[in-house]
């Protein structure tokens, strides 16, 4: 079912800080700054050769990362986001197998335009799952 390591994602508390650090200190290559609000996040993705960063920041008054920053202020890894071929038929699978959909268990469109879903993090060894359909 799962594929390819799409992203793995940072959530910070400072964006512009972050995305300094990974371009002048580690000498990334770091995107432009992209707001989801359907998300509640501002995300910057950072390219590498093998996959991708991807910096996480809340937008608007219900981020549902502002949970996690108050618990990690320092910010910290959030998600993983695997590929599938067919995020329809794999969320439909997980459901038979008695994992947790996140929201509504309809796909939501994501930052690269494709549609993702997210898994429970108690139902996946206490990380957070994001699934893209590529
Ligand atoms: C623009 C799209 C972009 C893309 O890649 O295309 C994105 O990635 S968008 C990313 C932002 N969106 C999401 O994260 C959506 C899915 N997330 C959620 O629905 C929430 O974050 C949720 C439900 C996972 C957690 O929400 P919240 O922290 O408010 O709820 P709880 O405090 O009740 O948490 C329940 C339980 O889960 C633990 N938890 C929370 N977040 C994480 C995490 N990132 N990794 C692991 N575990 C997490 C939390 O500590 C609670 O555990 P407990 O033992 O009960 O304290
Ligand atoms: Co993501």
């Amino acid at each position: 079912m799962i594929g390819r390591l799409n992203h793995v994602a940072i959530a910070v508390p400072d964006l512009a800080a972050a995305a300094e650090q990974y371009r002048g200190t580690l000498g990334a290559d770091v995107g432009p700054p992209q707001d989801e609000p359907a998300h509640g996040v501002t995300v910057i993705f950072i390219t590498l050769p093998n996959t991708k960063i991807e910096l996480l920041h809340p937008l608007g008054d219900n981020s549902p990362i502002a949970g996690f920053l108050e618990k990690n202020p320092s910010g910290g890894i959030h998600h993983i986001c695997y590929e599938v071929e067919d995020i329809l038929a794999a969320r439909d699978q997980l459901i038979a197998k008695g994992a947790r959909i996140l929201g509504s268990g309809e796909p939501k469109i994501g930052a690269h335009g494709k549609p993702v879903l997210f898994l429970h993090p108690k139902d996946f060894t206490g990380t957070l799952v994001e699934l893209e359909q590529i």
